[in-house]
């Protein structure tokens, strides 16, 4: 278990279950330290405790309270109801930590009355499988313990970066969003094998595997992605024809410009957000 004993989840989605499986399935946490609060769709806690073990609280306030680390899993539409109605349970002893999307420290200290450690985290949905990248940020009030804290819990499912506020936008549309744009990729390589010629289960397990592969050569032998990509193409061989076709049809304009696009709605989440007191 990281250094924390108690976490109490509000909001009970894809997120907070990617999170919450990933504790359980990778990291000696046990299910009896995480407690999970959803609006009022109870059959989701249900599912979860089916599924994962978790205790479905009986008293929600009592599961905020207790709790050493609170994680806010809500979508940002819903973050300011979220905090009205559970911030009046929150204390300077534990920690906030916010995965929603595009909301910032300063809306989320704003709004609460007390001065309450609040921590900015982006991580993603391989949190599950503990392969998330996870960037981190602090607010005002948060210690170095309460970072140390945050990080511990997400490096026990991935890697952890910790950056400053003003990117965490950015961070959203790379690595918050990214896995959906490689199962896309993913999807239309499969596509292409299919209508290749392949078998479908062929062609899941000739993508999933070269996806797989091209991920290890990058981490394990350092060297550039422009390098690895020049090692597999043979002047006038077929990844040249590839190549060639990627780029007439703009592929990497097209990814930059969805990463681009991912943050700019980041910010826009947030705009309406505004950080003044109530
Ligand atoms: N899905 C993803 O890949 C990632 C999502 N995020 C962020 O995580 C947050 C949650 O996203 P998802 O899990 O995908 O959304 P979701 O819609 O699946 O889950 C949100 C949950 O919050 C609950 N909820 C709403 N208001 C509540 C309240 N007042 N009290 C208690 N529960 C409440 C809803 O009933 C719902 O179950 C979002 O802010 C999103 O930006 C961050 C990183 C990745
Ligand atoms: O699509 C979204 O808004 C959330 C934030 C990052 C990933 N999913």
């Amino acid at each position: 278990m990281v250094d924390c004993n108690q976490i109490c989840f509000i909001g009970a989605g894809s997120m907070a279950e990617a999170l919450l499986s990933g504790l359980l399935n990778n990291t000696p946490t046990s299910a009896k330290h995480i407690h999970v609060i959803n609006r009022q769709n109870q059959n989701r806690i249900q599912y979860l405790s089916k599924k994962y073990g978790i205790i479905s609280p009986k008293d929600n306030q009592a599961a905020i309270k207790q709790a050493d680390t609170v994680i806010l899993a809500v979508k940002p539409k819903d973050i300011t109801h979220a905090l009205d109605q559970w911030g009046m349970y929150f204390h300077p002893g534990q920690r906030i930590i916010s995965v929603v999307a595009g909301i910032s420290i300063p809306f989320i200290e704003n709004r609460l009355t007390t001065r309450i450690p609040v921590i900015r985290a982006m991580p993603n949905t391989s949190c599950a499988v503990a392969q998330s990248a996870t960037a981190l940020c602090t607010g005002t009030h948060a210690s170095e313990k309460d970072l140390d804290t945050a990080f511990q819990i997400f490096s026990s499912i991935g890697t952890v970066v910790v950056v400053d506020e003003k990117d965490m936008d950015a961070v959203t549309g790379l690595s918050g969003s990214g896995p959906a744009y490689i199962y896309y990729l993913v999807e239309a390589l499969e596509q292409a094998g299919i209508q290749a010629g392949l078998t479908p289960s062929i062609a899941r397990h000739l993508t999933l595997q070269t996806l797989a592969g091209a991920a290890h050569m990058l981490m394990e032998t350092k060297e550039e992605p422009a390098e690895l990509r020049r090692k597999v193409t043979s002047p006038g061989g077929t990844t040249m024809a590839g190549l060639e076709t990627l780029a007439q049809h703009h592929f990497q304009k097209s990814l930059i410009h969805a990463v681009q696009k991912a943050k700019q709605r980041s910010k826009e989440l947030g705009k309406s957000f505004s950080p003044s007191p109530r």
